[in-house]
């Protein structure tokens, strides 16, 4: 092999970032280049064996499918060489230097909060073989790719700026082989022993052989066509690791073997953690891993899976599949949409088994993919699972205080064995927080009746509530919209304390004060009426149109880009010292300024409670006029 002289290239400016971090502040749990690029050998063979799969002519045919790592303790240098779709000279360029790369931004902010996690955070941000620099000097890539007259190139940096390529001429098989000459500090992954060991750890699922110097080490692979009761739960774990690259324990491990409709088996995990930081990564990287007879035909394949349930990793391996099978086809696939429908339930039946036998640990889940699996309310061929299986927050809950582990959260069932004789509605309301909603006017009588409302706060809650419609014949209902009479048939539960009877004077200028305020608010409201709803707050805005609710509407708007304020009629107590006051003034003198401040500032505290008050400088001025004139009848 002889090579003609090198072209220098600069790394992309966002890469030699990422190196500079790599070989400047990473110094724990560097074995871990060993996995990506072992992973990286594996990826490349499994490309090779697709294409070979499908009859595409390669270079080498008959070379065997392998990972072959060699040691040279002496000059402090390792080789890991595959037979897999090796590199064209441009590929070296593209991938190895000059490709954006989706991770590396969000990695690198990462990196920045947390030093220590670096290393864990590197394979799951596709950050992969540049951690090779973490252990190198220098690292040189001599590749011939596939295609049957491809010439070979080579690779060289040492991670700094630059690195150069050059035409390598005569024989070199096809694949590619990296040759790392270690940092002096880094020397103990010169040792076979070493190696072994971090391959054990980290590759033992490696589905090609891989050789420390002519030694096979690898022993398990694809251990989803094992039988369930031979294998371990350590296994389990150990190829949940492998796949993931989490640290953690799966909270849950699904693994089945389908006969019909179509013959598959299946090994799929719950995490026990969203994935946080790479949260997005998580919704980039949904799906489930695709083999065909054991030979890898598409990772993080979508179509096995429904977004809502993205959170579940792990690989389907089927026998119904031809392994020429194109992966642009297999959207429209009928056998992907099978398995993707065997697999839906046999994930919600572990789950309601979950929620059954270990309520605290069904909570973890919720608590960690609940956002994701609340999607869910779209899959109409399983809203009965999906009804039973969510979880919300609800005033017959004990207030969490900011401690995550008394926050609870309630199902459907549980409400219902809650709910007061005769009860023909589950009552819902939407807020920003649970410290809104306690303090939320519409409320009001439900808790005076000891009726139980669950509290919303995320918009995909409504959509929820609309889908599911009816639970065990209670009908979902908001609490904004719920109906009078209904309310008055419940008898209430604490004695709400007794406001003075208003003489029948009083009563008789009700209407006329009702209108008067109407005046002072014009077109701003559709109605001034008197409230059955409220207990203790002085006023609310009460949407006229009965079959939306607010919070409803401010989707609508938001989507239709609508800032202007809704009208809604201003609903008052009739019992509460305020509105008490306020008629006595007015009927004293129908025309005393200080009415109209008042009922401009209940107004805007209505406003400001449904979270459409957009301008607060008037309702201070206002306020502070207000504490003026109180602060005068004080000082008296
Ligand atoms: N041994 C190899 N054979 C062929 N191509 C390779 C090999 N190693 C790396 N590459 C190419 O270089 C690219 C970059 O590799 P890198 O490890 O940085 O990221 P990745 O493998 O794409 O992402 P991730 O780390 O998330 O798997 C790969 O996508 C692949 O195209």
């Amino acid at each position: 092999m002889s090579a003609t002289a090198g072209e220098t290239h600069e790394f992309r400016a966002e890469i030699r970032k990422l190196l500079d971090i790599i070989t400047h502040s990473i110094y724990t749990n560097r074995e871990i280049f060993l996995r990506e690029l072992v992973s990286n050998a594996s990826d490349a063979l499994d490309k090779l064996r697709f294409e070979q799969s499908r009859g595409t002519t390669v270079a080498d045919p008959d070379a065997p499918l392998e990972i072959r790592i060699t040691t040279d303790k002496e000059a402090g240098r390792i080789t890991i060489a595959d037979t897999g779709c090796g590199m064209t000279r441009d590929e070296l360029i593209d991938h190895l230097g000059t490709i954006a790369k989706s991770g590396t931004e969000a990695f690198m902010r990462s990196v920045a909060d947390n030093k220590d996690a670096a290393s864990n955070l590197i394979g799951r941000f596709g950050v992969g073989f540049y951690s090779v620099f973490m252990v190198a000097d220098k690292v040189a890539v001599t590749s011939r790719s596939f295609a049957p007259d491809a010439a070979a190139a080579r690779w060289i940096s040492d991670g700094s700026g630059s690195f150069t390529v050059e035409d390598v001429e005569g024989d070199v098989p096809r694949g590619a082989s990296i040759e790392i000459t270690l940092k002096e500090e880094a020397k103990e992954y010169a040792d076979p022993e070493r190696i072994k060991a971090v391959l054990r750890t980290h590759s033992n699922f490696i589905s090609f052989p891989i050789l420390v110097d002519g030694e096979k080490t690898n022993t398990i692979p694809a251990l989803w066509r094992e039988s369930k009761f031979s294998v371990t739960p350590e296994q389990y774990k150990e190829f949940y690791q492998f796949l993931t690259y989490d640290n953690e324990e799966p909270l849950a491990t699904i693994h089945v073997s389908v006969d019909a409709p179509v013959q598959f088996t299946a090994l799929l995990f719950i995490p026990k953690n969203g994935l946080g930081p790479m949260a997005f990564r998580e919704q980039l990287h949904h799906g489930l891993d695709l083999y065909v007879r054991r030979v890898l035909i598409s990772k993080e394949t979508k179509e096995l899976i429904p977004e809502y349930l993205g959170f579940v990793r792990g690989v389907v391996d089927t026998e119904d599949l031809p392994l020429n099978i194109s992966r642009e086809t297999l959207q429209e696939n009928v056998v992907l949409r099978k398995i993707q429908s065997v697999l839906v339930k046999q994930i919600l039946d572990k789950l309601k088994a979950l929620a059954k036998e270990d309520p605290a640990k069904y909570n973890a889940f919720f608590a960690a993919h609940g956002q994701g699996f609340k999607l869910g309310y779209g899959d109409y061929a399983h809203r009965e699972a999906f009804a039973e299986l969510v979880r919300f927050d609800s005033s017959a809950l004990e207030q969490a205080d900011g401690d995550a582990d008394k926050a609870g959260l309630t199902s459907l069932a549980d409400y219902v064995t809650r709910a007061r004789d005769g009860q023909k509605s589950i009552y819902h309301l939407s807020g920003p927080s649970r410290a809104a909603l306690d303090l939320n006017p519409h409320l009001e009588v439900f808790r005076a009746k000891g009726l139980e409302v669950l509290y919303l706060y995320e918009p995909v809650d409504e959509f929820i509530m609309d889908s599911i419609g009816t639970y065990k014949e209670l009908t979902l209902k908001s609490a904004e919209l719920a109906d009078a009479a209904e309310l008055d048939a419940f008898e209430g539960t604490a004695e709400a304390p007794k406001a003075p009877e208003m003489t029948a004077e009083e009563s008789g200028s009700m209407d006329d004060f009702l209108k008067a305020i109407k005046e002072i608010l014009g077109e701003r409201v559709t109605d001034v009426r008197v409230s059955t709803r409220l207990t203790q707050s002085p006023s609310c805005l009460v949407s006229p149109d009965d079959r939306m609710t607010s919070s409803m509407q401010k989707i609508m708007r938001l989507v239709s880009k609508d800032t202007s304020v809704p009208k809604k009629a201003l609903e008052i107590n009739r019992d509460h010292g305020l509105i008490r006051n306020l008629l006595a003034i007015y009927r004293r003198d129908a025309a005393d300024p200080f009415i109209g401040k008042a009922v401009e500032q209940l107004y805007d505290s209505a406003l400001l409670l449904d979270g459409y008050l957009s301008d607060p400088h008037q309702m201070v001025a206002r306020i502070n006029d207000l504490l003026a004139d109180a602060s005068a009848l004080h000082a008296k």
